[in-house]
């Protein structure tokens, strides 16, 4: 086995993530966390207090500037952690990390690669997300190539990312309605915020500085997040 490799039997995880996905009749929304743009080794304490706090369906490492063998070297505790906590560990941009990481699978932006070319390469079971901005088009397009979800987005500002394109809520529910493969919204998602989102038909919210920058703390803020997609899902809130 290659330095770094880890294969991991995150089972689980996967059925609770994306893979076998049938959208439950009540329409739960399952939390999808983003990790900071920069960690250091110290994070992965941070990642099991956020998980002590509730239900995260799947953790995206997504680390902007660092070479594939420095993510790789930080990707292994957290990937751990994901994989004893049954969370989906998901790569971002990279399907050669996520296949040398043996990951759950890989998030792709309209630049980082084909998704078809992805699933060669990745095998059946892998995750593989595809950024869609505020497209049908290239919703449909990811759809086609065997994306497991589609991600919209950005749905509110953002300090995580310099984004170009906003969606609007009308695309979840166009989507829910249409299709059976789950979506995900992301961009400056906070308890605040996500109820429209929830109600408009979002299978997952994708969440950064929401859940690592909130005052109360990670793993309070991942309890917050529960409480309200439960309260929002029940239509308890608006
Ligand atoms: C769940 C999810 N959705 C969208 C993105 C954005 O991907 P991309 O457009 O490739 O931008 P970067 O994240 O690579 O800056 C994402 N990462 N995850
Ligand atoms: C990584 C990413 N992609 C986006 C998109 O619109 O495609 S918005 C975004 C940032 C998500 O972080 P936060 O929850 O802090 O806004
Ligand atoms: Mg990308």
């Amino acid at each position: 086995m290659a330095e770094n490799e880890i294969l991991t039997d995150n089972d689980e995880a996967l059925d609770a993530f994306t893979n076998n996905y049938q959208r439950p009749s009540e329409n739960p929304c399952g939390l999808y966390l983003i990790s900071p743009p920069e960690i250091d080794e110290h994070f992965v304490e941070r990642l099991k207090k956020a998980f002590d706090g509730g239900d995260v369906s799947a953790f995206q490492l997504r680390l902007k500037g660092l070479n594939e063998h420095a993510i790789a070297r930080l990707a292994e505790p957290l990937q751990k952690v994901c994989a004893d906590r049954d969370v989906a560990f998901i790569v971002n941009d990279s399907v050669s990390l996520a296949k040398r990481l043996g990951a759950d699978g890989v998030h792709l932006g309209q630049g980082d690669g084909d998704a078809a070319e992805a699933r060669v390469i990745l095998g059946p079971s892998a995750q593989i997300g595809v950024t869609c901005h505020n497209s049908r088009h290239l919703a449909m397009i990811a759809g086609e190539k065997g994306a497991d979800y589609v991600a919209f987005g950005a749905f509110y500002p953002t300090t995580s990312k310099d984004v170009r394109y906003y969606a609007r809520p009308e695309i979840l529910s166009w989507w829910a309605t249409l299709f059976e493969l789950p979506s995900v919204a992301i961009g400056g998602i906070t308890t605040e915020n996500v109820a429209p989102i929830v109600k408009a038909g979002a299978d997952f919210v994708a969440v950064c500085a929401g859940i690592w920058k909130a005052k109360e703390g990670e793993d309070k803020a991942v309890a917050h997040f529960n409480t309200v997609l439960d309260q929002a899902v029940k239509g308890e809130i608006a």
